[in-house]
């Protein structure tokens, strides 16, 4: 399992996004079906639309969310597109690090996945474009040098352009209404095979001519596409994906590159191919007479079951120097157990999942500088110390923080009534500093779209933090308040006057823990 190295706010997100949170499995949970077809077929679908403004020779297009302003055109017909969008739009879950053009990737790796296909591996860290790409999405009605043209364009050989075909609609099919002249009339949705499900029944059907796809024996020979591009190499690349394996292979490889496929400049992160062990949720602050409390967690993957172990963290004080004997050790307070989503229970790697609670008291004065975990089976066998690396975890400043406790929260059910999801309405900054003298606004990006069609574009506004009325200075901390929309999935928080400048981005207030999650950037 891959260890978790704090901080990394991206990652930490997208394996929460991946193996946590239920909202993505649940609308496509085992290949759920939709409008004659299924939601992960609308999904693939988009995100192909979406990477084939790619060009692999000047870096422009790519998987970026454009398509949020190219459904006017007729290549993008189709019901399922505005669908698609409206399904991630409606998650609220886009941040400034985490768009539109990241939750098209992870709908596809969720889509490929609940339908029985392979596991893709999930980079994080795409751009949303702010405008339409060029109109290069191919149609059926093309002849075959221009589609290859266009794959080629997109980064794909012939070979891979046969295999991401079939790898593409081996789900779903080709809907009447949009396609009048490809479907016959009495027909709503001509599926490309027999099944609903990712395998290779398009390929096996395709070989042995008993293929229904319209694309292929549809009456009208313009638009046989699949036809030209599955035989283009008199069927050596099909007859090659008649195997199972070599057909989840090929295609786990080459949808992977298509939702890899970015613009020039855009840097993804590492591949995440199952949930990080050792995961650490940033840790939350507040102030109270000369005390900080200090509230973390620790995700620990594959723990067998045992009523002895101890799991404890451990700090050092702000000049780096332990506590008293048994001043600066906190046991875990209680852990949850079984926290992955479906999704997370088909990782093979990964049989357990518990999430230990931290709630520690810290003397302000001498503060904090780094933490870490020791995990003690009390059987004999050495305690696991989990020190991020060697590193611990670095608390680079204590200088301006939310304090949580301060902060109004609010609860929230998901509308199937749970999980239970907190999220913030009033944000409490403590500032060290006098009140004259500190600034301290907040960007608020709430994914809250205002538009009942696509594009649908967060909302994002700035706001000044006043003296709070109802927290005096106390023990050289100043307290201000601003009032944040419950939906709000991230605020950037910069605070000035106090001698340095300190940022912080608070995400993902939608942790299904009894906390929501901070990172302190540093002073
Ligand atoms: C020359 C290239 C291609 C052409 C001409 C083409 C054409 C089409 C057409 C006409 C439809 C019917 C859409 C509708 O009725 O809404 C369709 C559906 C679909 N295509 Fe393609 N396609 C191509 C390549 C690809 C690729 C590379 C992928 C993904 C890897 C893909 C994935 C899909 C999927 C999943 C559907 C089913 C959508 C649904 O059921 O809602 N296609 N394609």
């Amino acid at each position: 399992l891959s260890t978790f190295h704090w901080p990394n706010t991206l990652l930490s997100y997208a394996d929460f996004q991946l193996y946590e949170a239920a909202r993505f499995s649940s609308i496509t949970e085992q290949c759920s079906p939709r409008q004659s077809t299924t939601v992960a077929a609308q999904w693939l679908r988009i995100a192909y639309h979406d990477m084939a403004t790619h060009n692999k020779n000047d870096g422009t297009g790519g998987l970026d969310a454009s398509i949020q302003f190219e459904l006017e055109r007729s290549q993008n017909v189709g019901v399922g597109m505005a669908q698609s969008l409206a399904d991630f739009a409606t998650l609220l879950v886009t941040t400034p690090f985490f768009g539109t053009a990241d939750l098209i990737a992870l709908g596809t790796v969720f889509g490929v996945a609940s339908c029985g296909g392979p596991i893709i591996p999930y980079r994080a860290g795409r751009i949303d474009a702010t405008k339409a790409g060029p109109a290069t999405v191919p149609e059926p009605q093309q002849d075959f040098a221009s589609h290859l043209q266009s794959f080629i364009r997109q980064g794909f050989d012939q070979t891979e352009m046969i295999s991401l075909v079939a790898c593409g609609h081996t789900l779903g099919g080709v809907r009447q209404a949009d396609f009048p002249t490809i479907v016959d009339a009495d027909t709503a949705m001509a599926d490309f095979d027999t099944t609903q499900t990712f395998d290779n029944t398009i390929v096996s059907q395709y070989l042995q001519n008993t293929t229904d796809d319209v694309l292929v024996v549809g009456p009208n020979k313009t638009t046989r596409s699949d036809l030209r591009i599955f035989s283009s190499d008199g069927n050596v690349t099909m007859r090659s994906l008649l195997s199972p394996t070599k057909f989840n292979e090929t295609c786990a490889n080459l949808i992977e590159r298509l939702i890899n496929t970015v613009p020039q400049g855009v840097i993804l992160s590492e591949p995440i191919s199952e949930p990080f062990n050792y995961l650490v949720n940033d840790p939350l602050f507040s102030y109270l007479n000369g005390q900080f409390s200090m509230t973390t967690t620790l995700r620990v993957l594959n723990l067998n079951s045992n009523s002895q172990r101890v799991v404890t963290m451990f700090w050092l004080d702000r000049q780096g120097s332990s506590c008293p004997p048994a001043g600066c050790s906190i046991r875990a307070s209680s852990n949850q157990t079984n926290l992955l989503n479906s999704f997370g229970h088909l990782i093979p790697s990964v049989t357990s999942s518990q999430r230990f609670f931290f709630n520690a008291t810290i003397n302000a004065t001498t503060s904090i500088s780094r933490f870490w975990f020791e995990i003690n089976e009390n059987d004999g066998s050495e305690p696991v110390i989990v020190d991020n690396d060697g590193s611990g975890y670095v608390i680079a400043q204590d200088d301006v923080f939310v304090d949580v406790q301060r902060s109004e929260i609010v609860t929230l059910f998901q509308p199937t009534g749970s999980p239970v999801f907190l999220t913030f309405k009033k944000i409490v900054l403590a500032v060290r500093g006098d009140p004259g003298s500190i600034d301290a606004s907040m960007t608020i990006w709430d994914p809250l779209f205002n538009s009942s069609s696509p594009p649908f574009l967060p909302v994002i506004t700035s706001t000044n933090f006043q003296l709070d009325e109802t927290n005096t200075p106390q023990g050289g901390f100043t307290f201000l308040a601003a009032n944040v929309s419950f939906t709000a999935s991230s605020v950037d928080i910069v605070a000035s006057g106090v001698g340095s400048r300190a940022a912080l981005t608070l995400e993902n207030f939608l942790v299904p823990t009894n906390l929501p999650t901070v990172t302190i950037i540093g002073s």
